[in-house]
């Protein structure tokens, strides 16, 4: 069996191959892509492109599975094994932080704080929930006296796609793959073209502890007329759980509707920042300086408008400013690094797309704005942190999702008014609320309009908590025992006594 070397930053030619079955196997059509490293824009090594015979290979592996050893598996089992990746994973932290940073050029502190531990912790806390959590039972009264029992069981739905993006590439992955292994199904990986690594490098810890050959299968490629597509239109998989573009989930959901096939979406957001004159200001800087900057601004609960309550807006606006202006963009193995690059080089086209259309509206540059002078870096997608003001409410740096380190940051006068700001978006996915008075925190987070809502915090994660999006930003929520809804099929037992 051939195995993936484990994937260093260093390793110049690094071949990622599919995992199919059990096996690192090559595409059937011979075809490969260049992985690039988003640091300097240097070859990594190259990536399988998966034909559809590959991405079908993948997917009978995984009906197979399920009807195989693991179908049969008691769940204590189950439970164990999955302890287990958890525990390799940490194992074998330092080549999974090797990969990710590989991949996407992030600060090593940032990848090993989140990212990693992510991955991990993602197979031990479903790996609860389904050890767990109950389900319910009725008794019936009947006429005759005798009466009824009803009880639920939960089982697997079956082969589960994953599509997974590239900006947390292993904690999104595994967000998904943990529950669905958990509730017993198969899953068929696609990770993002520009982040394969650490999905790989997952097959090794799935053979390292002995998890069924088939369970877990990643197939390599793009999405459009390639292996995402080739998998949502698989009418052997039985569900599709996707995070990624709201426009691509669109098209997936088009794919979906074939077969009438369930879709689990976390999709994109143009998440507002809510600023009140009475909140700890200290903290709200250091806060809303990790939700618009964390992960390069690549993070889909981040913040890209702020609003501030108008007697700090000038104070709030002028700290921030300073804050932006230290922090330091470079090498990911630099401890004092804390701004890495964008993904990639269509990525950075686009954000600076939104950095000269700021300007050109006639946007106050607080900072930034341009593209820095890195060095020995410069052949990475660097773009520096920016921050404006002024722009009108329909501006589309206001509206729409740049995914980038900035923000606009606009006053507001009322709490009536804010709220009308922060929900006139298409998205509904998270938002952050920073105010010292209590009964205003709760009434202003029930009338917004997202999934989760941070207040004096953000990215505060209890993975038992429902996740996810409304509106254009998601369908479905996944955490704790809401991902049972979606990853097993829930039948009723009624019983004549
Ligand atoms: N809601 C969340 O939790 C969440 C989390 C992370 C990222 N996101 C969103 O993801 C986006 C950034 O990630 P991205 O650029 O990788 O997103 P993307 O939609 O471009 O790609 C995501 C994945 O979908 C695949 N894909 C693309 N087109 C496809 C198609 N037609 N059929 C099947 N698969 C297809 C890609 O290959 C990739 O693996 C942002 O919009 C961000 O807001 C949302
Ligand atoms: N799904 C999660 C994070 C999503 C981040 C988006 O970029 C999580 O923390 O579980």
């Amino acid at each position: 069996m051939s195995t993936q070397t484990a994937l260093k930053a260093e390793t110049a030619a690094v071949e990622i191959k599919h995992f199919i079955n059990g096996e690192f196997v090559a595409g059937s059509g011979g075809e490969t892509f260049d992985n690039i490293c988003p640091l300097n824009g240097e070859k990594l090594g190259v990536i399988h492109k998966a034909t559809k015979d590959d991405v079908d290979a993948a997917v009978s592996a995984a009906r197979a599975a399920l009807k195989g050893e693991w179908g049969r598996m008691p769940t204590a089992e189950r439970v164990r094994l999955l302890y287990a990746v958890a525990d390799e994973i940490d194992r074998r932290f330092d080549d999974f932080l090797a990969a990710e940073i590989a991949d996407t050029g992030k600060p090593k502190s940032l990848a090993a704080h989140i990212d990693i531990p992510r991955g991990a912790a993602n197979f031990k806390v479903f790996a609860d929930v389904v050890k767990n959590v109950p389900t319910e039972s009725f008794f019936l009264e009947t006429p005759d006296g005798a009466g009824a029992m009803n009880y639920a069981v939960r089982k697997p739905k079956g082969v589960i796609g994953v599509i997974s993006p590239w900006n947390l590439p292993l904690l999104l992955m595994t967000w998904k793959v943990g529950p669905a292994l958990a509730c017993g199904n198969t899953v068929v990986v696609k990770p993002s073209e520009e982040t394969p690594m650490t999905t790989a490098l997952l097959g090794e810890v799935m053979n390292a502890v002995g998890i069924p050959k088939g369970v877990y299968n990643v197939v390599h490629g793009h999405g459009p007329d390639a292996a995402g597509e080739f998998l949502t239109q698989h009418p052997g998989v039985d569900a599709i759980t996707f995070t990624g573009e709201t426009r691509t989930g669109e098209a997936i959901m088009k794919a979906a509707a074939r077969g009438v096939r369930d879709v689990s979406f976390e999709l994109g957001g143009k998440n507002p920042a809510i600023v009140f004159a009475d909140c700890d200001f200290d903290a709200a800087i250091e806060g809303t300086m990790r939700s618009v900057f964390a992960n390069c601004g690549q993070v889909c609960l981040g913040t890209e408008r702020v609003y501030v309550e108008r007697p700090i807006f000038d104070k709030f606006v002028a700290t921030l400013k300073e804050k932006a202006e230290n922090l330091k963009l470079g090498h990911s193995d630099d401890p004092e690094t804390n701004l890495g690059p964008l993904i990639s080089e269509e990525h950075r086209a686009k954000v600076k797309s939104y950095y000269d259309k700021a300007a050109a509206e006639g946007a106050t540059v607080v900072t930034g704005g341009g593209i820095p002078e890195m060095g020995d870096l410069n052949g990475g997608w660097w773009v520096e942190p920016t921050i404006w003001t002024g722009l009108p409410d329909d501006s589309a740096i206001v509206t729409e999702e740049i995914f980038g380190p900035c923000c606009h940051i606009r006053p507001f006068d009322s709490e009536d008014e804010v709220l009308k700001l922060a929900n006139d978006t298409p998205y509904g996915l998270a938002a952050a609320v920073w105010t010292g008075d209590v009964s205003r925190a709760h009434r202003v987070s029930r009338h917004l309009e997202a999934g989760i809502i941070w207040v004096n915090s953000w990215f505060l994660r209890d993975l038992r908590t429902a996740f996810g999006g409304s509106k254009m930003s998601g369908i479905g929520r996944e955490g704790g025992v809401h991902s049972l809804e979606f990853y097993t099929e829930l039948s009723n037992v009624c019983v004549k006594l």
